[in-house]
């Protein structure tokens, strides 16, 4: 977690949920065969394990929030198997970040999409150290060669325009969906087709569960990644973002064009293209979110609200691992 000082008190907000009262459907609330023959009943546990009451599961533009209970696996796949798609994968690792590439593609194997096909896209600035990884059937990996950059703060937000190009150049034609991805992070439980969506953003582990006025939006006006206190929905994490080809394209086109301005005027956003990430999600609700599951802190941390942890932070030693501080 990249400063976390700024973050940490909020942890203490965490926990406070509280526990709410299963759902009380039972099997009799339901239409019985014999009533209506036509309709497949479902059983009573079955329905009330994709209900989550603790947490919200759908945002106020009604897009659904996607949280470990409330949906189902198996007929999630079933459904979107049938679309024979492809999902294509980036992720960077510039400098020291190349030691977090084995992690990440070895465990994407075990959970990632398992069973659809994959195309990773992997941007590095010294191809030569990307190790060996096995992959399974439909499954590939391609590597780019990138420039190397000296701050941090430029390899991040030249993702952007990086994507840009990759979607407009290569991915027409060669892919139905887009997730964009940190390298410094692990699968440990399934992200799956439940996660696909035409604009998908993913609410960030240390803002969940905070109060609006908390959110590290870009708050000076001078810079276009500038949302008003008072505005905006959640914060989103930059770490993990995706959706359509289509729909991607036209994020990181308007986030690449405000960082480019933004340059131009000597203002870099707070947290670079996060802020501008967050200003575009303002404006262009996403169609689908995903719960903090899905970009979690770390693997050992626990918050009540999470009840499985899917994709995370690998922790870092911030100054040893960034090319400058
Ligand atoms: C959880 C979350 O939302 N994380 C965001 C946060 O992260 P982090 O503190 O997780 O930033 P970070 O250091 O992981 O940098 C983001 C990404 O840039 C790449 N990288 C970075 C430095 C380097 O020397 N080499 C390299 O390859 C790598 O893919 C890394 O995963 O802030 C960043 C910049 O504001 C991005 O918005 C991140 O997505
Ligand atoms: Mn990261």
């Amino acid at each position: 977690m990249r400063q976390s000082t700024n973050r940490e008190p909020l942890v203490a907000e965490l926990g406070k949920i509280a526990k709410a009262e299963p759902p009380s459907c039972t099997s009799e609330a339901w239409p019985s065969k014999s009533m209506h023959s036509e309709i497949v009943v479902q059983p009573a546990e079955s329905v009330g394990r994709r209900i989550r009451t603790d947490v919200a599961s759908v945002s106020p533009w009604s897009a659904p929030i996607i949280w470990e209970g409330t949906f189902d696996a198996t007929l999630i796949d079933s459904i979107y198997k049938q679309q024979n798609l492809t999902i294509a994968t980036t992720v960077f690792a510039l400098g020291k970040y190349t030691r977090f590439i084995k992690g990440f593609l070895e465990s994407a194997e075990h959970h990632y999409f398992v069973g659809f096909r994959v195309h990773f896209y992997l941007f590095t600035d010294q191809p030569k150290s990307v190790p060996e990884v096995k992959m399974g059937e439909n499954r590939s990996l391609t590597v780019v060669k990138v420039q190397s950059l000296n701050r941090w703060q430029d390899i991040s937000m030249n993702r952007m325009e990086k994507l840009e190009k990759l979607i407009e150049n290569e991915l027409a034609g060669e892919a139905d969906y887009i997730f964009c991805l940190d390298v410094d992070t692990m699968f440990y439980g399934r992200w799956g087709a439940e996660s696909l969506g035409r604009l998908v953003g993913v609410i960030h582990p240390w803002f969940f569960d905070a109060p609006r006025d908390q959110f590290t939006y870009e708050r000076r006006p001078e810079s276009l990644a500038y949302i008003p206190a008072g505005e905006g929905d959640y914060y989103y994490a930059g770490a993990a973002f995706g959706g359509t080809l289509e729909d991607v394209h036209t994020l990181t086109k308007t986030c690449r064009e405000h960082l480019n301005i933004d340059a131009a005027n000597s203002i870099e956003a707070v947290w670079q293209e996060e802020s501008h990430l967050n200003k575009y999600f303002l404006l262009n609700k996403p169609s689908k979110l995903l719960s903090p599951e899905y970009m979690w802190r770390g693997i050992n941390e626990r918050a009540a609200a999470i009840k499985k942890v899917r994709f995370a932070n690998v922790p870092k030693n911030y100054a040893e691992v960034r090319p400058n501080a």
